[in-house]
């Protein structure tokens, strides 16, 4: 099967966009590769260059190894999934999937042999007879998917599939299309916004913002270890906690992580406490999974947060509480997604959207939560003083409880944290650890 490598590939647009900015990232032999970013952020352009349809402006796509840059589409081997599959609607299903198989001259036989066999991999041989508006919307894609298999092609390029589809159906979909791509061995780049998807589907996740590409790595690794503070905050829901801390070293003892009114302390022996003790004075962030915190009695020694709920979630299956914990959240911008809308302020989120709305208008903060004036007009690029890109408020710590907790607003909360799944990252946002992956 057909291997991907992107070498510094860049694209920019005529009007000036720059789309993609240098990236480099190979695809495995039958490797199931997922691009994965908010809108905008680039996936498309780079699945284009891959397939031929745009020409990147620098860098080098090499396909199996050989500069592919001029090489046209149909020269590529590649198959093609589309958000919008479109079939012939004036052919049956048949028709549809052998339409490849015709243009490239394949007999009548082994032609109906083909499509009689991808037809029945996808569980759509009773309806090879129906025009495409006779089938249901799941169907129709299982139709662009068997058109693009009956090709065999060594790779197949899919940009967001099943987009156009029901919850239900594409978590099933989601399923088969793995299922199948993995029993045909067939390489695959799959572009998606969708992180559910991302992390069920892949062997490994390139995310990308804004054309540049920030982390790569099996689903564990980019959960469980991300690269950079965008990807920490992008991947997971509810998002993680980002809590903005100020170093302290106390050699040979202990890190102190101080986050406002209460501080966590490092050991010295954790090895990650000597890559955090450069940052001595410095401001830091500091990330945490609500499945890392755990709810306590208040007294519980250790390393225990005590909060008060500031409001509580209920989401069926679990309940999330946000505490006020006295310190001060980096909330990243730019994640798209409705994890942004949904889960990552909660009730206030209204107000303070429209505050930054203000904020940006009036290149001013709105009080409160907003950036000391020095700060923002200091114009590094700095996660801590960006107000373009992220910004700082009250954190409301996020936990998780059991579906109808016996708490409610206003009462007060321990958590203890468990330390070795605590993340730490620069003013940069690059992500501060040895040997970390
Ligand atoms: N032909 C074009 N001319 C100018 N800018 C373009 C062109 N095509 C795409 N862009 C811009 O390039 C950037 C990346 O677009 P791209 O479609 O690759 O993003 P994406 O991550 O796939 O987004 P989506 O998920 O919404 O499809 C966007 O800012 C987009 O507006």
């Amino acid at each position: 099967m057909t291997t991907v490598a992107l070498k510094d590939v860049t694209k920019v647009f005529p009007d000036g966009t720059v789309a993609v900015d240098k990236v480099s990232l190979d695809v495995n032999d039958g490797e199931f590769m997922v691009l994965l970013g908010p809108s905008g952020c680039g996936k498309s352009t780079v699945l284009r260059m891959v397939a031929g349809l745009e020409d990147p402006t620098s860098g080098a796509v090499l396909l199996d190894g050989e500069l592919a840059n001029d090489l046209p589409p149909r020269e590529r081997g590649i198959a093609m999934v589309f958000q919008d599959f479109a079939l012939y609607p004036h052919m049956s299903v048949g028709s549809n999937i052998a339409f490849p198989l015709r243009l490239s001259g394949v007999e009548e036989g082994p032609r109906g042999e083909r499509v009689a066999d991808v037809a029945s991999a996808l569980g759509i041989g009773d309806v090879l007879g129906r025009k495409p508006s006779q089938l249901s919307g799941g169907q129709r894609q299982r139709v662009a998917m068997g058109r693009a298999i009956v090709r065999r092609p060594g790779l197949f390029l899919m940009d967001e599939p099943l987009s156009n589809l029901d919850s239900g159906l594409r978590a099933e979909l989601r399923a088969e299309i793995s299922g199948l791509v993995r029993e045909l061995g067939v390489s695959t780049v799959y572009v998606t916004h969708d992180q559910a998807e991302a992390l069920t589907m892949a062997d490994r996740v390139a995310i990308m913002r804004k054309g540049v590409l920030q982390d790569v790595g099996t689903p564990t690794q980019v959960y469980g270890r991300p690269a950079t503070l965008y990807v920490a905050a992008f991947l997971g829901s509810p998002r993680m906690n980002l809590l903005e801390a100020t170093v302290y070293v106390h050699l040979d003892r202990y890190v102190t992580l101080n986050l406002g009114e209460q501080a966590l302390y490092l050991p010295w022996d954790d090895i990650r406490a000597r890559a955090v003790a450069h940052y001595h004075g410095e401001r830091i962030v500091v990330g945490m999974r609500a499945e890392a915190l755990t709810p306590v009695a208040p007294d519980t020694p250790g390393d225990v947060l005590q909060g008060r709920i500031r409001y509580l979630e209920h989401h069926g299956h679990e309940s999330l509480a946000f505490l006020d914990i006295g310190a001060t959240a980096i909330v990243v911008d730019e994640l798209g997604g409705p994890a942004t809308e949904e889960r990552t302020a909660g009730a206030g989120r209204g107000l303070r959207r429209l505050g930054q709305v203000m904020q940006r208008l009036t290149g001013r903060a709105t009080g409160g939560a907003g950036q000391p004036a020095a700060e923002a007009q200091s114009g590094r690029t700095s996660v801590l003083n960006d107000p373009g890109r992220h910004h700082r408020r009250p954190a409301e710590l996020a936990v998780r409880l059991a579906p109808y907790p016996a708490v409610t607003t206003g009462h007060p909360m321990a958590v203890s944290v468990r330390m070795d799944a605590v993340h730490f990252f620069d003013e940069r946002g690059d992500r501060i650890d040895v040997g970390w992956r």
